[in-house]
């Protein structure tokens, strides 16, 4: 299963905010509230300074989610380590750092032998052009917009030419725009070219989530159809 190519709007919760005492059932509320898959990040409190969760949980959720695609985030060093665990745990993506590896072709190979989709993602302060040699080779370049290893940050608008620039490239890919995305950031982010949404405290503290991803989805999709008539 893959995200959706470049052709559509795909809304995936970060529940890094949620009531993690509740994990399944929060999960549960934001799939049953519109999203299209689930956002796991992974911290190891090297990579980034906080710690979350790791194949464990992935395991024991994957039997009370079934059918939902699962996109690791992962923010830790040597992302390599943990691939065949993650797979094993029914993750469907693996989106792991550049930053994090000093071999991202081996990391590639590694993920799709376990039989994953890949997602690159670059933190803020990344050139976007590192990425440019592995677009061909993974399914989502994931464009950071804050610095990766908290939930409720501020929008980093500074990092949205890297999205623009990648789009203009290449019509078709999955590209990911997270941290601080919800109702308030969404045109911004849409009117570069980001296709598949992560939206973590503005939807898990929504009052009406299921309208927040309606008006999210709604914003995107007039932005991808704009750009196939442009073509
Ligand atoms: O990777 C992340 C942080 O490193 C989270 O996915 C991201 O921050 C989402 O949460 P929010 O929308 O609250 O910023
Ligand atoms: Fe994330």
């Amino acid at each position: 299963m893959a995200l959706s190519n470049g052709c559509s709007c795909k809304i995936g919760p970060s529940i890094l905010n949620a009531d993690l005492s509740s994990l399944a059932s929060e999960c549960q509320r934001l799939m049953d509230s519109g999203s299209d898959y689930l956002h796991l990040d992974v911290m190891d409190g090297h990579f980034v300074p906080n710690l979350t969760f790791g194949h464990p949980i992935v395991k024991c959720l994957r039997p009370k989610m079934p059918g939902v695609f699962f996109e690791m985030h992962m923010m830790v060093e040597n992302p390599e380590r943990w691939v065949e665990p993650m797979a094993d745990a029914g993750a469907n993506m693996y989106t792991f750092h550049y930053e994090a590896t000093s071999d991202p072709v081996s990391c590639i190979r590694k993920i799709k032998e376990a039989g994953m989709k890949v997602g690159l993602g670059i933190n803020p302060p990344t050139d976007v052009e590192v990425v440019l040699p592995y677009v061909d080779m993974v399914d989502l370049i994931l464009v950071m917009t804050v610095n990766p290893g908290f939930g409720g940050q501020a929008f980093i608008a500074d990092c949205l030419p890297k999205v623009k620039y990648l789009r203009d490239r290449y019509k078709q890919l999955d590209i990911e725009v997270d941290g601080g995305v919800g109702p308030k950031t969404i045109q911004q982010c849409a009117e570069v070219g980001a296709n598949v949404i992560v939206s973590g405290s503005a939807l898990v503290k929504h009052e009406n989530p299921r309208k927040a991803i309606i008006d999210m989805r709604s914003i995107v999709d007039e932005y991808i159809q704009k750009s196939q008539l442009e073509r």
